[in-house]
């Protein structure tokens, strides 16, 4: 009688055979066999029992016969394969039924083996231990499909596999939630239905070259893309793409939303501009809102007016009613100009100190001199009390203005200096009005000193 040699530990370790034979003789020879060779053993005599064992002990191969009382082998493994709990394991037929239907049946039925009886025990053996090995293998690899496919459900970043055409294959769930779709909803999509089409033109490009020279250094690339939600909304993301490598030219892209990141980025930079007292724009803001204006005015021939506006007797101010108080005065008179300067062309700014600044684009003297007195007494009009001020009981301001259409010949400091001067020529004669110039080589050399 054939005696296998036991296999090494390592490859029956906890391997689980269920024996199903209704001759208790072969049963007794079939378990001793197994046991053996180092494999844990169930046995059943019947179809029902099989099932009931297999459920319950979810063994790692059946053997299985296929004359049984009752139900036999061939709806036990029917039913085995229709169950999610035993459909993986495999079944192995032992029967006297040799004939091509018989075994053509058994294969269709899901079966993974089927060995002719009389049984030669050393077949039996090398066949079990072949299906053993090849379920070992096979469940490992789901094994790591299931890990990767963990990883990539539970990814922070989004991931979406596209192919050369632009075509969408496949989203993650994090890739889903940033655009606000469905599982599966964007699987089909083309990726000009999410970029801008220059941008995806741009990918597109990008693939057909990969696909062409696969060793292209651009076939890789990160960059900062605007990506249209489902809802429409564009959002900032850093979208990194990889060639996959695989059979199929494909191409991973990587999403990192950097929409917090941006609106910080904005938050600094309008931060950068604001003067943190008033709220209105500061200095650095004014001062490169000025130069475009120039240039802007230069192409345009439009005039372009600059009002300096000092607030009268605030050092008295501050020295009666306290630095708060002058602080909240400060903010007031800033909301003050803030409403006058309300188009797109209009700035108002807190030049430093209890110094302003407007710039009002496309504005001729005229109007410009008519916008400064309305401030002016816009101001007056706050009746915020200034005891210590010698022109009045309220707080006042000076203000100077500057009109010029700019030529290249003019100079922008220039520009500024008459704004300035005019501001302290009010100072001189007594503070709480406006003094306007026409300066700049279209007006004449010299400035026009008018009394608005
Ligand atoms: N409360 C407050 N005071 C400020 C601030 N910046 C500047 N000042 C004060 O503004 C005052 C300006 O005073 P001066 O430059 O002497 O001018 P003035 O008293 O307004 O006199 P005239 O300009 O000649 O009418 C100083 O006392 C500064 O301390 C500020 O942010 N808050």
């Amino acid at each position: 009688m054939f005696t296998p040699a036991p296999v090494p530990a390592a490859t029956t370790r906890q391997a689980a055979v269920l024996i199903v034979d209704d001759a208790p003789a072969q049963l007794g020879l079939m378990r001793s066999m197994m046991l053996q060779q180092g494999y844990q053993t169930f046995v059943a005599n019947s179809g029902e029992r099989a099932l009931a064992i297999a459920q319950r002990a979810q063994p790692d191969l059946i053997l299985l016969d296929i004359v049984l009382p009752g139900m036999d082998g061939m709806e036990v493994c029917r039913r085995l394969k229709a169950h999610p709990s035993t459909c993986n394991i495999p079944v192995i037929f032992m029967s006297a039924r040799t004939g091509t239907e018989d075994i053509v049946a058994a294969f269709d039925i899901g079966a993974s083996d089927y060995i002719p009886k009389p049984l030669r025990l050393a077949e039996v053996c090398v066949r079990v231990r072949a299906q053993l090995q090849f379920r070992r293998t096979s469940m490992s690899q789901q094994q790591q499909a299931e890990r990767l496919r963990l990883i990539v459900d539970s990814m922070d970043e989004g991931l979406m596999v596209i192919e050369p055409s632009g075509r969408i294959q496949y989203t993650n769930p994090a890739c889903d939630r940033y655009l606000g779709y469905a599982a599966g909803e964007l699987a089909g999509s083309a990726l000009d239905d999410l970029l801008a089409p220059s941008v995806a033109q741009e990918y597109l490009d990008l693939f057909s070259q990969s696909v062409r020279d696969p060793s292209s250094p651009n076939a890789r690339g990160a960059r900062e893309v605007l990506i249209r939600q489902r809802d429409g909304i564009l959002r900032a993301m850093d979208f990194t793409l990889t060639p996959m490598g695989a059979d199929q030219p494909l191409f991973v892209a990587l999403l990192h939303d950097i929409t917090h990141h941006k609106q910080s980025e904005n938050a600094l930079q309008r931060a950068a501009m604001v003067d943190p007292l008033t709220k209105i724009a500061n200095r650095r803001h004014f001062d490169s809102f000025l130069d475009k204006e120039w240039q802007r005015a230069l192409r345009s021939s439009q005039p372009l007016s600059l009002i300096v506006l000092d607030v009268d007797h605030f050092k008295g101010y501050n020295d009666s009613l306290g630095h708060a108080a002058g602080d909240a005065c400060l903010q007031q008179v800033a909301m003050a100009l803030q409403s006058h300067a309300l188009r797109a062309t209009d700035l108002a700014a807190r030049y430093g100190g209890e110094e302003f600044v407007l710039l009002f684009g496309e504005t001729g003297f005229e109007a410009a001199c008519a916008l400064a007195e309305t401030i002016r007494s816009h101001i007056e009009a706050l009746h915020i009390p200034n005891p210590r001020s010698a022109t009045s009981p309220w707080v006042t301001a000076s203000l100077g203005v500057a009109t010029i259409v700019p030529t290249q010949l003019d100079d922008i400091k220039e520009f500024f200096v008459h704004a300035d001067r005019a501001m302290y020529a009010v100072k001189e004669a007594g503070r709480n009005a406006v003094r306007a110039v026409k300066t700049g080589v279209t007006f004449g050399t010299i400035a026009a000193v008018i009394d608005a």
